[in-house]
């Protein structure tokens, strides 16, 4: 079936694969989700097809490229906790090194030739600009930039065109509350620190009190996810032009994890003892986006992406029904691996 405006997404039924689709679909492009949904949610494929199967299979990708002439691919589909990928790294390197060559080799199969990648802050050590040393400090990190690699010596041999965008952290939720992050088991900060509130989860505390930031917690760049999408519609857009690159996606301002708590709670209305766990493995200190050259060649404008904005979205997203429904109404059982805690500081501010 020829489908110009055909978009295969893969990991569309994801937290920004969905936001993505909506966006896609939006512009007036037909997102085809393609999910194993390890971790993404069947409700979340809204806007176009979904279809169940695993980047790491050759011919599930080859039957999908059969059935649709793409005009791009956004390659979303991934395994992305940091921490876990300190304690599981061939998980890592096998779905997101392997799932990726996988999908490159289907692709170059249908002469399929524009691709968008979500590669990640953390190929930086400390991050600046996109010519900044890449010294990624966990696996997670380090196969994203393998993948980079990969890639751009498959433009040089293969003249398959593709943009990589280095997100920083991706947050807050899309205006509708139908879509938002949802994971189980839960790694991220702001989901977590939300369930806490909620009485959802009973283990959540704060990783790390003692490094070279102003308040001795961890630093990161909050980026709304409806940024982001915007930023892959219009890439998809310009790699029809020809249009290549690597571009960090962030705001160049970071937050530590107690300035997201206070504003979390300020949202809320509600607060929670601040519980400080010992430094989780694979976090560097902070990460920090330069995206003037995504400002200068995409437009890029993060509007959505100052703090109360996005806390104000997710928890909008946490306190409606369909995180509730999607949860199955129950209380989760979700705890991740944690070392031994420290006393907890009963700060309540
Ligand atoms: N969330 C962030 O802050 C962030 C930051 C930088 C980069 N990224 C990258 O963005 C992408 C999306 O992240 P997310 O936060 O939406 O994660 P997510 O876990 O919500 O979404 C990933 C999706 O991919 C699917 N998937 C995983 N492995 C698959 C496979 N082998 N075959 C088919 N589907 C598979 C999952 O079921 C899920 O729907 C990932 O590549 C991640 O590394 C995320
Ligand atoms: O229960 C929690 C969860 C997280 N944190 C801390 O909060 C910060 C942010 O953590 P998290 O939300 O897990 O995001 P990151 O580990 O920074 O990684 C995100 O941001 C990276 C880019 O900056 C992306 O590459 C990853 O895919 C994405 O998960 C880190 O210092 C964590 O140690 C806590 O203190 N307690």
């Amino acid at each position: 079936m020829a489908d110009r405006a055909a978009v295969l997404v893969t990991g569309g039924a994801g937290y920004i694969g969905s936001h993505c689709c909506k966006a896609l679909a939006e512009a007036g492009y037909r997102p085809v989700c393609f999910d194993n949904f390890s971790t993404g949610h069947r409700r979340f494929v809204k806007w176009g097809p979904m279809i169940t199967g695993d980047v790491r299979d050759p011919r599930q990708l080859q039957a999908v490229f059969q059935s649709y002439d793409f005009s791009a691919v956004m390659h979303f589909a991934a395994s992305s906790s940091v921490g876990e990928s300190v304690t599981d790294p061939q998980k890592y390197y096998a779905n997101n090194v392997g799932g990726t060559l996988a999908l490159l080799s289907a692709m170059r199969g249908a002469g399929s030739g524009r691709l968008v990648f979500s590669s990640t802050g953390a190929v930086y050590g400390n991050a600046g600009s996109e010519s900044a040393p890449r010294f990624p400090v966990n696996p997670y990190g380090k196969s994203k930039l393998m993948i980079e690699e990969i890639l751009s010596d498959y433009r040089q041999a293969y003249d398959l065109n593709s943009v990589c965008f280095r997100y920083f952290n991706a947050s807050g939720a899309d205006a509708c509350g139908a879509i938002g992050e949802c994971r189980d088991p839960e790694t991220h900060l702001i989901p977590r620190a939300m369930m806490a509130l909620q009485g959802e989860i009973p283990d959540f505390g704060i990783f790390g009190d003692d490094y070279d930031t102003p308040d001795g917690t961890a630093v990161r760049d909050y980026i709304h996810v409806t940024d982001l999408v915007s930023a892959h519609v219009q890439a998809v857009n310009m790699l029809m032009g020809g249009m290549r690159g690597v571009y960090n996606l962030g705001t160049g301002v970071g937050y530590s994890v107690s300035e997201v708590l206070s504003a979390i709670f300020a949202e809320a209305g509600s607060k929670m003892p601040r519980v400080y766990y010992p430094r989780r493995p694979g976090d560097p200190s902070v990460l920090i986006a330069d995206s003037s050259v995504a400002r200068m060649h995409l437009g890029f404008n993060p509007i959505h992406s100052n703090l109360g904005t996005i806390i104000r979205t997710a928890w909008n997203w946490h306190t409606k029904g369909a995180f509730e429904q999607l949860r199955g109404g129950r209380r989760s059982t979700v705890s991740i691996s944690l070392q031994r805690a420290r006393s907890p500081n009963h700060d309540l501010n």
